[in-house]
């Protein structure tokens, strides 16, 4: 529909930022994830274990196509998001792109798990479960043309984005429910 709207008009410019699944936190600890109930996605689900507020992660699969049977996924450190490439957003330009943000990596749930583990000093215990419907074995970005055309870059750093969400998990254990933080207002 948005192609179609640009090759109706010419003055349009409508450029789509595809991204894959984001994960971390702010490294200040004050800004992360903070989902309503048993979380769906694996990193959260891994800090609920972690802090044994889950008592163990399931993991959905390991008969996959892949060389380790597992699925792999990519996923963007949520601070590089933010950093989308603002310049190419503005004047000037027209017709449809699109761009794949992220890094190209592909991860593997326990490939995740043991990075967590590591930045957490925590012990996530897991199960093997049978694969959750509608899920996909592998899912990762081509980053190559957003690097190209609009110099967007993300760097791929489990340990990072593990840290991040770790700190933001031990300094708001119960997330955004305490209250407005004193200190994102200052
Ligand atoms: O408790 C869990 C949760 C997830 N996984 C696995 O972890 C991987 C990542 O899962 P998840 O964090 O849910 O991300 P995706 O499967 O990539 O799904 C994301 O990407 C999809 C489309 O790309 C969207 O439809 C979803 O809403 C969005 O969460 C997958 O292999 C899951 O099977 C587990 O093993 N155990």
């Amino acid at each position: 529909m948005l192609r179609d709207t640009c090759a109706a008009d010419e003055e349009w410019g409508v450029v789509i930022l595809r991204y894959f699944n984001p994960i971390g936190a702010h490294p200040s600890g004050l800004l992360g994830e903070d989902p309503k109930g048993i979380p769906n996605n694996l990193m959260p689900y891994i800090t609920r274990v972690a802090t044994g507020k889950q008592p163990h992660l399931k993991v959905f699969g390991n008969d996959y196509p892949t060389r380790m049977g597992e699925a792999r996924r990519e996923y963007l450190p949520a601070m590089h998001l933010s950093r989308a490439p603002p310049d190419q957003l503005s004047s000037g330009f027209t017709g449809a792109e699109a761009y794949n943000l992220g890094t190209g990596v592909g991860v593997t749930v326990l490939e995740m798990v043991e990075a967590f583990q590591q930045a957490s000093s925590s012990p996530v215990p897991y199960t093997i479960e049978g694969r959750r419907p509608g899920d996909v074995a592998i899912c990762y970005a081509d980053p190559s043309k957003a690097q190209g055309d609009l110099k967007w870059r993300a760097e791929h750093s489990l340990a990072d984005m593990c840290r991040d969400v770790w700190r933001w998990t031990t300094k708001n254990p119960d997330g955004y429910s305490t209250g407005v933080k004193e200190e994102l207002l200052r």
